[in-house]
């Protein structure tokens, strides 16, 4: 594959632009070139004695129609080719984010935050600068270079370009050559830069646990260590950079002594002017940098592919849950019935050999309640990530509705389902931008009744804003039961058909819960509910319950039954009992 199949629909439809700001390059450079001309010419007419006060005004006027057009045309393609670049690094990032946002959570599992926030600054800043500064140094240096070599071997004199031009494409194969270790520092800087804002990241969002545990000085080691690191990386650059200047500096001096020495021997010997000599001089100066620039562009350009080559990597991996096979009732409105039901399910998660879950099946009618128990790492969280599918489910082992979950479109499965997760995320916006999250339509009203059912309105009310009240990173400014009680909310807000609570009523006084369970019940009458909790009292009224060993459905029945059966529920429900007793005593 192309490394531009990505950008190539970009370049069909912007290409005209550049088209035009090369063009409009050429030109200045054309232009450019002039200038040497006209120096050249009035110092022949000052010194054979031809220059008069009349005719100094008309030197003037070429130098400032010259200096005019060149602003404009600098103006034009500035308008044209950087414009176009950052239009591409808009419409890449743009793709960039899309493709990730339809990632599924097991590629989040496995890429680093900071690796991807490096993709999307710095490779796609890579490859604006390759499209943008990258097209232009080449044009300009190409065209700049080529036209001032053919001036000086036209209008001055062939054997003197030649002997003076010898030593630049020097320039050219020196740094040519370094593109290589160019490219191998790159690398090495972008991936010092990623491993940086991977500390930062981390370190930010885990401030709480940094500090309740007394880790600021070792948080800052890391920091320092990573930042040193990137500093390191980057000064390698600045020493390979610092390197280039002086030796294309000697190099370009060499020509012009060349010019010097030798183009003064054709003045005396009368084989040139001196007009032309000082003309001659000007074009050796002005091709140091058209060498120099071919040079940088392939640099340039090199690491502008580099980084595409990356974002195609991004690009080129498909999302592992995708809509095949959706089954055409379910375009419009139509929506399956909220009945769920597992089918021998066993999933692993990629990359592991053990089932999370293993041949799990159970039913649950449209309304009804079912409560899911069992240790830490049994297998909760994942049946209910499944439902929402999150990872990729076998096919026919979830059914909504009665029909395959595999077979119903993504966006329609997640917007029938109100999930509150076990970390009760909140965007760092207002109370009320969090409470719409899933419903754009949310009227006060609506807001006032899930904020009253999750028990939580009468502490919005007492900030100083209320619903607008500005949360911090996630929500800092609130306390982790009223976090968990706002995302509750903003689950009752969606009014949806199945409502997921993964431990969402743990930061809750045994009171408190009762009331959410019982608005629950009443507010969303006809909506399936999945509840995993530790707590007896949270569990017992449901319709049914299940119980999770390692990924094995071992119990499932009512309270009653399951207290009959005298196993894991029950000793679970004894352990809580004695429990209670002794915090009594
Ligand atoms: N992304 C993942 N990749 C690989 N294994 C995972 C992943 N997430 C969870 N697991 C494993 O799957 C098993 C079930 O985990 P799960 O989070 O579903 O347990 P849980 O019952 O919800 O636990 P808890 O009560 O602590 O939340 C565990 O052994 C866990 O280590």
């Amino acid at each position: 594959m192309s490394v531009f199949q990505y950008v190539k629909p970009f370049l069909k439809k912007y290409w005209p632009y550049y088209f035009f700001g090369t063009l409009l390059l050429m030109a200045i450079d054309g232009l450019q070139l002039i200038t040497p001309l006209v120096v050249g010419a009035f110092t022949d007419a000052l010194m054979d004695g031809t220059l008069t006060r009349e005719s100094i005004p008309k030197y003037i006027i070429y130098i400032m129609v010259i200096a005019t057009g060149v602003a404009i045309g600098r103006f034009g393609w500035r308008m044209t080719i950087i414009k176009t670049a950052r239009r591409l690094e808009y419409w890449l990032r743009n793709q960039v984010f899309t493709h990730l946002e339809k990632m599924s959570l097991n590629y989040f599992n496995h890429h680093k935050t900071g690796d991807l926030m490096a993709h999307c600054t710095n490779d796609i800043n890579a490859v604006r600068n390759a499209f943008g500064g990258g097209v232009i140094m080449f044009v300009d240096a190409f065209f700049m270079g080529l036209m001032t070599v053919t001036l000086m071997a036209t209008r001055i004199d062939l054997k003197l370009t030649l002997v003076a031009f010898l030593p630049l494409p020097l320039i050219v194969v020196f740094i040519i050559t370094l593109g290589r270790q160019v490219r191998n520092r790159f690398q090495k800087v972008q991936e010092a830069f990623s491993q940086l804002t991977d500390v930062v990241q981390e370190s930010f969002s885990g401030i709480r646990i940094i500090k309740s545990f007394v880790q600021e000085k070792q948080s800052l080691n890391t920091f320092n260590e990573k930042n040193e690191n990137n500093f390191r990386k980057n000064m390698h650059m600045v020493k390979l950079f610092g390197f280039v200047h002086p030796l294309v500096g000697f190099i370009s001096m060499l020509s012009t002594l060349i010019a010097i020495v030798y183009g003064g021997r054709l003045v005396i010997d009368g084989g040139i002017t001196i007009g032309k000599f000082v003309s001659f001089l000007s074009f050796v100066g002005m091709l140091a940098w058209p060498m120099m620039a071919l040079g940088f562009v392939y640099n340039n350009l090199q690491r502008g592919m580099v980084s595409l080559k990356r974002l195609n990597v991004i690009l080129d991996t498909p999302p592992e849950i995708i809509d095949l096979d959706v089954i055409d009732q379910f375009i419009g409105a139509y929506k399956p019935d909220a009945s769920i039901e597992f089918d021998h399910l066993t999933f692993t998660y990629p990359g592991t050999d053990t089932p999370a879950l293993n041949d799990i099946s159970f039913e649950l009618r449209p309304g009804e309640t079912l409560a899911v128990v069992g240790k830490t790492g049994s297998g909760k969280t994942t049946l209910v990530n499944l439902i929402l599918r999150l990872y990729q489910v076998p096919d026919e082992s979830i059914k909504i509705g009665g029909v395959d979950l595999n077979r119903i479109p993504i966006d329609k499965v997640r917007s029938m389902i109100g999930y509150v997760p076990q970390d009760n995320f909140l965007f760092s916006r207002n109370i009320a931008y969090n409470l719409r999250f899933g419903n754009d339509a949310l009227t006060e009203d609506e807001m006032i009744r899930a904020t009253k059912s999750a028990q939580v309105y009468d502490e919005i009310m007492s900030f100083p804003k209320a619903f607008n009240t500005e949360l911090g990173e996630r929500g800092v400014n609130m306390s982790g039961g009223q976090k968990q009680r706002v995302s509750i909310a903003r689950a009752l807000a969606m009014k949806p058909d199945i409502i997921i609570l993964d431990d969402s009523l743990s930061a809750v006084d045994t009171k408190t819960e009762e009331s959410i369970l019982q608005h629950l019940k009443e507010d969303l009458e006809n909506t399936t509910s999945i509840l995993i909790a530790h707590r007896i009292s949270t569990i017992k009224h449901a319709d049914q319950i299940i119980v999770l060993d390692q990924g094995e459905l071992v119990e499932k029945g009512t309270h009653e039954s399951l207290l009959q059966l005298n196993g894991h529920y029950a000793d679970m429900y004894q352990k809580q009992l004695l429990e209670e007793k002794l915090s009594k005593e």
